[in-house]
């Protein structure tokens, strides 16, 4: 039976071009359809602009400061446009590579819309344009949008993330709908761009997900910034007006220049002709696979934001290198064992300052029998370097360990921690306990030194902290 290639792919964001790029590797002929760019939101629309957009917030901030550093700078203000500028160099540098990678491994790029079509018997297809590519396995890996509550966002005065990095001046005040993480680190960047902000948030904290801790820690920072942290908060009604944005929040009345709105993201999962091909689709958009990433219909798989979980980047990739793995195995073109990682192995940062790290069960989650170490900063060389004399140190790296066993949890809070989680990802995905690694030595002086610590803590050979 003939058909156009062995694997064709809908959606070219983080999963989608992963699984292209590993399914070329193993020797299988792809397609990779987007509508859009090669690289999909992370790329285009979140994780890359928005930390180039924190790297000029942290300049800023550390210009601002230099003075207490013994270093004679005088902050003149920011050129938004000139960020946006950099922020776009980044992304356009990293596009370049992508594409010419894409290239190099003889992947076919359909830039159309694409729906799914049903296998007929000659496997299942993607159509794009009245033409049908036909494939050994579909993977559909469309992504997510913003959820916008049925708020009138017009893009200029209420907005969602899409167009707070189109934006190439400052709004001078701001109020941010949601402490999650995308109205987390844009209050934060704006904080320390210069912008006056309200951060309303629906439940009794920021990120629910994280250790409480934490998120009062980083509550009480943001407020130390200049922004005004309204828990326990709900948006009811939002107007754009002419001067800016009128909201009523609680009892309270605000307005501001822009709103952005950052609820979360919904799967985009509709007219795709999933429904069509009998795949299931829950009540939240999320579509419906097996522990296999198999959807109902044969041959066919979703990937990245579309499937329930930790809607990240770096999640999308190894949905998409374990389908490439999966889908050339049962092709007869791999011999290997495609794992796919649980998600509660996967790290998670939150790129504000302070910035938020964790992997693995809270304290809370890993039951009674837990045992936790605090390792907090001011103990750590490295952490006393960076900060401005005079500042007080809130970094804490926490270790849970489960009944005398193995690491089940990394948490950080601090400036510059989000490098430290990748051995955090270690340290729960390889199921370590604590006198597994307390021989391993750190470099001095480091911030890693901190995880180490807390591990010599839980081993019950604490070195530079109190027993
Ligand atoms: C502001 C922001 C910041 C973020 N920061 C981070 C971060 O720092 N770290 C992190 O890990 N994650 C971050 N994320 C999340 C991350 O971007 C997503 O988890 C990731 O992009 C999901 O990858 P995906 O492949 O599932 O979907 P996407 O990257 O959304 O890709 C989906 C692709 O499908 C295409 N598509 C959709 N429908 C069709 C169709 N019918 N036909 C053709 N093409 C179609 C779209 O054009 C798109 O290119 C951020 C997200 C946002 C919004
Ligand atoms: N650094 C990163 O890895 C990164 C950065 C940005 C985005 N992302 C991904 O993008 C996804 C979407 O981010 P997000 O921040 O939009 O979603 P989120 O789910 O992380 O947070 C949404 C927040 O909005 C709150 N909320 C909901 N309705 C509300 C209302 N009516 N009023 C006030 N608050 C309300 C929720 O309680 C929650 O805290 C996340 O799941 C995240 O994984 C990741």
């Amino acid at each position: 039976m003939t058909r156009d290639f062995d694997v064709a792919i809908l959606g070219a964001g983080s999963a989608g071009y992963a699984c292209a790029l590993r399914a070329a590797q193993l020797g299988l002929r792809v397609a990779l359809v987007d509508e859009g760019q090669v690289g999909g939101t992370c790329l285009h629309r979140g994780c890359i602009p928005t930390k180039a957009w924190l790297q000029a917030a942290k300049v800023r901030r550390t210009v601002a400061k230099a003075p207490s550093f013994g270093v004679l700078a005088s902050l003149d203000g920011v050129d938004a446009a000139a960020v946006k500028g950099y922020a776009d160099s980044v992304v356009g540098s990293l596009f370049k590579g992508l594409t010419g990678l894409v290239a190099s491994r003889g992947i076919t790029v359909i830039p159309e819309r694409g729906r799914l079509v049903s296998d007929d018997g000659r496997g299942p297809g993607i159509e794009t344009g009245g033409r049908t590519h036909r494939a050994g396995a579909v993977v559909i890996a469309t992504g997510a949008a913003p959820v916008t509550l049925g708020l009138p966002v017009d893009g200029t005065r209420i907005i969602t993330s899409e167009e707070a990095l189109r934006l190439d001046a400052l709004p001078g005040s701001a109020i941010v709908l949601g402490g999650g993480v995308i109205g987390v680190e844009f209050a934060s960047m704006w904080a320390d761009l210069g912008v006056k902000v309200t951060l309303l948030e629906a439940t009794d904290r920021l990120l629910p997900a994280e250790e409480p801790g934490h998120s009062r820690i980083l509550a009480k920072e943001l407020a130390r910034r200049g922004v005004d942290v309204r828990l326990g908060t709900s948006l009811t009604e939002a107007t754009a007006t002419d001067a800016g944005v009128r909201v009523l929040a609680g009892d309270a009345e605000l307005t501001a220049d822009l709103l952005l709105v950052a609820v979360g993201r919904k799967p985009s999962s509709s007219g795709l002709g999933l429904e069509e091909a009998g795949i299931g689709i829950t009540a939240t958009g999320h579509v419906v696979v097996d522990e296999r990433l198999q959807t109902s219909a044969r041959g066919v798989y979703a990937a990245g934001d579309l499937v329930s979980g930790p809607q990240l980047a770096h999640r999308g990739y190894a949905h998409g290198i374990y389908l490439a793995e999966r889908i050339a195995q049962l092709q007869g073109a791999f011999a290997g064992t495609p794992t796919l990682p649980r998600d509660s192995d996967i790290p998670r940062v939150t790129y504000s300052s302070p910035q938020l790290a964790s992997v693995g069960l809270t304290a809370s989650q890993a039951g009674a029998d837990a045992e936790v170490v605090d390792y907090h900063l001011t103990g750590n060389g490295r952490a006393q370097i960076l900060r401005a004399p005079g500042e007080r140190e809130i970094g804490v790296v926490r270790l849970v360990r489960r009944g005398g066993g193995q690491i089940v949890g990394m948490h950080v809070i601090g400036e510059d921690v989000s490098e430290l989680i990748a051995e955090g990802a270690l340290l729960v995905g390889w199921q370590a306990a604590p006198e597994d690694v307390a021989g391993i030595v750190h470099p001095h002086p480091s911030l890693g030194e901190a995880v180490a610590e807390a591990n010599w803590a839980l081993a019950g050979q604490p070195l530079h902290m109190h027993s």
